[in-house]
């Protein structure tokens, strides 16, 4: 018999002290949230929501329509869920208060906006925390995402390993199909966009890049956090968003992409870093700070810290 999201999550109850009903609530909310977008997703060229919403939101990217109907899909989704605290979105300037207690959801609507238009895999990031959003990495409860790729998947941690559900488009349940997602310690992909390698800050990155090249390793780089990460965890090997010249401290936001895939990764069996530390020890200080990205593999990660150190 398949499994369902909702029923892997009741099963779960006894074995994980923080899952409590309200949290399989929030997280059932969330997958339903994935559905409705997932849907809009598969019919986007028929719906007119494809292109940009003519905007640009607080991080001076270019908003694409689908960025906000997703974006409203999830908010409206928390607001009404009687279990969220507070909510930080990539696609809002500041967080949304309800109350002082509950849980803190911060969450990337559509990532991977430039694939949007032309039918690549983009996914929605969500991270779950107690009470506040402006949290370390290591003291989230749960994360997660859900790739709108040939299939829809969703992905998820509730702090002991990691699972994942296919979105069943007969009965419109999410159905166990990877019960456990560990990554390999070492693998044969590393993933950057190397288009920017005179701009990287880092001697030791390009050095680290050229010995993987010599090692046999294969470039795939898809542009969307979500597919790149999915298969990091699938394949093993490396995903990185470094510094460079042009963001000093990588362009992926720290609360909705970067602290969510580190947990994943790491949950996983890999490692995530900084350069400096490991992305769950990061301790922010605003909404939409960012932070260099370095997850995957244990051997990858280790091995690029040996050449970022010398
Ligand atoms: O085009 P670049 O500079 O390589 O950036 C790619 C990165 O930007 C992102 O698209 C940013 O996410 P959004 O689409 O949510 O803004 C990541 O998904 C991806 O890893
Ligand atoms: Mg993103
Ligand atoms: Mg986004």
């Amino acid at each position: 018999m398949a499994v369902t999201l909702t029923s892997y999550l009741f099963d779960k109850k006894k074995e994980i002290g923080h899952l409590d009903d309200d949290l399989i609530i929030l997280i059932n909310e969330i997958a339903s949230a994935t559905k409705e977008i997932s849907a809009k997703v598969r019919k986007a060229a028929l719906l007119n929501v494809l292109g940009s919403a003519g905007k640009t939101n607080v991080q001076g990217e270019e908003v694409q329509k689908l960025d906000e109907l997703a974006n409203e899909i999830i908010l409206d989704t928390l607001k009404k869920c009687g279990k969220v605290s507070q909510i930080a979105s990539e696609e809002m300037e500041d967080k949304v208060v309800l109350s002082n207690s509950g849980y803190a959801v911060a969450y990337d609507p559509l990532d991977g906006s430039s694939n949007i238009d032309v039918n690549v895999s983009i996914g929605t990031i969500f991270s779950i925390h107690k009470d506040n959003v402006l949290k370390p990495g290591r003291e989230q409860l749960a994360a997660g995402y859900v790739i709108y790729g040939s299939g829809t998947i969703m992905v998820l941690t509730l702090g002991r390993g990691v699972v994942g559900f296919t979105l069943d488009p007969e009965s419109g349940n999410y159905l166990l199909s990877h019960p456990e997602i560990r990554l390999k310690e070492k693998g044969k992909i590393y993933s950057i966009n190397e288009a920017n390698r005179d701009k990287w800050v880092q001697e030791g990155l390009r050095k680290y890049v050229d010995f993987l090249k010599g090692e046999k390793y294969t470039l795939r780089y898809v542009g969307s956090m979500v597919a790149d990460v999915h298969r990091t965890l699938l394949k093993g090997g490396v995903f990185i968003y470094p510094a460079d010249k042009k963001n000093t401290s990588g362009k992926l936001r720290f609360l909705y992409e970067a602290s969510p895939m580190a947990f994943l990764i790491e949950q996983a069996g890999g490692l995530s870093t900084t350069g400096e530390k490991s992305i769950l020890d990061v301790v922010p200080e605003k909404l939409h700070q960012r932070v260099p990205v370095i997850i995957g593999s244990k051997w990858e990660v280790e091995k690029c810290l040996e050449f970022l150190a010398e």
